[in-house]
């Protein structure tokens, strides 16, 4: 390993930005199609890993939700999210805030229940082998009514106090965040936190909209704001933490090549940027590569890295003593 390798992997960090349903690999999809009887339109692990070449959001979609039709048990759900715990933890994530798409799996029959007793027992698990600590994001998909989200809202209620956040993703450009106003005002009522993808393809005005009209407390990507210098000034200003997932960004031709990458340039914007792994499976690489790449793409220093494993902790959903308390240790860790 590499210095710089060494010392990201040792970084203590939060991940902020995670689909769950993007963190199975190639062979759990191979494992749980045999499991549950399912048929998949691959061979090979190998054949599965060449069809992730993708040109664009949509592109990826499409091959995402149909690898999600594997996961039907509550042992599924346990499983995938406990081989995502014990890779983030060697990656030296000691925090993260995972999305999940309930739609993706109620719409296929899969009760609510499943999916979500699944997760929390692997989140209890991660605890207690890794020490890691997760709370939960329920992703509504934007490319669905949002009586469909106010539905899913609904079947949540039994569990609302197990999950922290609402959260909004899926096919952004043609689905502002203006059509999900009224869902993510109900959200808030019931004490939930907010984040929204925003600006990944769409447009700065959908950045707007989100802040405005759904009032996040953080925005997932943003890249596109940096089109929009009184939006880069507001964001810098409110101390928004925007969760970037360069690698995501590569394998999806939000940026042409990493050495393209804003990161950088968000940090001397002012932003509050953090690094994440979107969906780890389907892009090449969990939070360490992703921080690795990005570093070397773009001649990031060991503070800029600490900046953004702070900012992870301090975008983060947890309560101040206990980002106080990682914060504490981060500081150690860079002062060697
Ligand atoms: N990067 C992404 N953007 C929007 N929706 C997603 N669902 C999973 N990954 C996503
Ligand atoms: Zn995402």
């Amino acid at each position: 390993m590499t210095d710089l390798a060494q010392f990201i992997a040792g970084l203590p960090k939060a991940e902020l930005h995670l689909h769950i349903e993007g963190s199975l690999e190639p062979e759990l999809m191979f494992a749980l199609a045999q499991r549950n009887n399912v048929a998949i339109p691959y061979a090979s692990v190998e054949e599965v890993r060449a069809a992730y070449d993708f040109s664009n959001l949509q592109d990826f979609l499409d091959i995402y939700y149909a690898g999600a039709d594997v996961l039907r048990t509550r042992a599924d759900f346990h499983d995938l999210a406990m081989a995502y715990f014990t890779r983030a933890a060697a990656d030296g994530v000691v925090h993260a805030e995972i999305m999940f798409d309930p739609q993706t799996h109620t719409d296929r029959g899969i009760p609510f229940a499943e999916v979500i007793e699944g997760l929390l027992s692997a989140m209890a698990a991660a605890e207690a082998e890794f020490g890691l600590t997760s709370q939960l994001i329920l992703s509504f998909l934007r490319h669905l009514p949002e009586e469909a989200a106010f539905a899913t809202l609904k079947m949540a209620e039994p569990w609302l106090g197990r999950i922290t956040a609402v959260g909004l993703d899926s096919s952004e450009v043609g689905h502002p965040p203006a059509k999900f106003a009224r869902v993510f005002a109900a959200a808030r009522e019931k004490g939930l936190k907010i984040t929204a993808h925003a600006g990944e393809e769409g447009p700065p005005a959908y950045v707007h909209e989100a802040l405005d009209l759904l009032g996040v407390d953080r925005i997932d990507h943003g890249n596109r704001a940096l089109e929009d210098e009184a939006l880069v000034a507001r964001l810098a200003a409110e101390g928004m933490t925007l969760t970037v997932c360069p690698l995501s960004n590569l394998k999806l031709c939000v940026v042409k090549d990493l050495a393209d990458h804003p990161l950088d340039r968000m940090l001397a914007e002012g932003l509050k940027a953090t690094v994440n792994s979107d969906d780890p499976a389907y892009f090449g690489g969990y939070v360490a590569d992703n921080y690795r790449a990005v570093a070397e793409a773009r001649g990031l220093s060991r503070d800029d890295l600490v900046t953004l494993a702070r900012n992870s902790f301090t975008g983060s959903f947890l309560p101040q003593e206990m980002v106080a308390r990682h914060v504490e240790r981060l500081e150690a860790y860079a002062a060697g």
